[in-house]
């Protein structure tokens, strides 16, 4: 039996073909991220994500540009497959895809969402991706922080390598 949210994992084409049918509604809210270990923090994040528009798209780094991010020699520990049916089973998400690019410029470029997201670790402003939606007349915010969680304290605390 194939998991119902199994149907939210969108590849690229797929996705856009979508966005441009009017199947994730509008205001339609994009981010983007490695999502390794799941945590209570991305669920805020994502969810308070979702209630900026009607629908919201999550894209994740292929395996291979996430170990060109230089998070570690091991990450990701969760496999591109496996981080994208995890979002995909969170109910505030919409759609999940994924892009093999060092940053996801070209493929908001060819969704053309209302409003990026990121944590309220980036600044907006320093993004390229900033300036595309902008040059649509969207906009690009930083959520802040809720729960301090991260992917990184997390596997430092399996090792015993780390206090967080
Ligand atoms: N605790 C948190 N609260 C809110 N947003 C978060 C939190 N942690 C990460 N995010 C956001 O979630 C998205 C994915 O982040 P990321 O995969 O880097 O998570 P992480 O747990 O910080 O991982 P890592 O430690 O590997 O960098 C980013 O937009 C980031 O800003
Ligand atoms: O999970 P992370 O490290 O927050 O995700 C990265 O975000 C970058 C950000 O969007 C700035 O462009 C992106 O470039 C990178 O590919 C990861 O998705």
């Amino acid at each position: 039996m194939t998991a119902r949210f199994e149907a939210k994992i969108l590849d690229r084409d797929a996705c856009v073909a979508a966005a441009r049918a009017g199947r994730l509604p509008r205001p339609l809210v994009f981010t983007n991220g490695v999502f390794d270990i799941l945590h209570r923090g991305h669920a805020t994040y994502l969810d308070a994500a979702a209630q900026l528009g009607a629908s919201l798209v999550v894209a994740v780094n292929t395996d291979a540009s996430a170990r060109r991010l230089g998070k570690g020699p091991e990450r990701p520990l969760n496999g591109e497959a496996d981080r994208a049916a995890l979002l995909a089973a969170l109910g505030c998400v919409d759609a999940v895809t994924s892009f093999d690019e060092d940053t996801p410029y070209a493929l908001i470029e060819a969704l053309r969402p209302d409003i990026i997201v990121k944590g309220g670790d980036y600044d907006m402003r320093s993004l390229p991706e900033t300036a595309l939606v902008e040059s649509w007349g969207g906009r690009a915010l930083a959520i802040d922080f809720v729960h301090q969680r991260s992917t990184t304290s997390l596997v430092q605390r399996i090792r015993g390598t780390g206090d967080a």
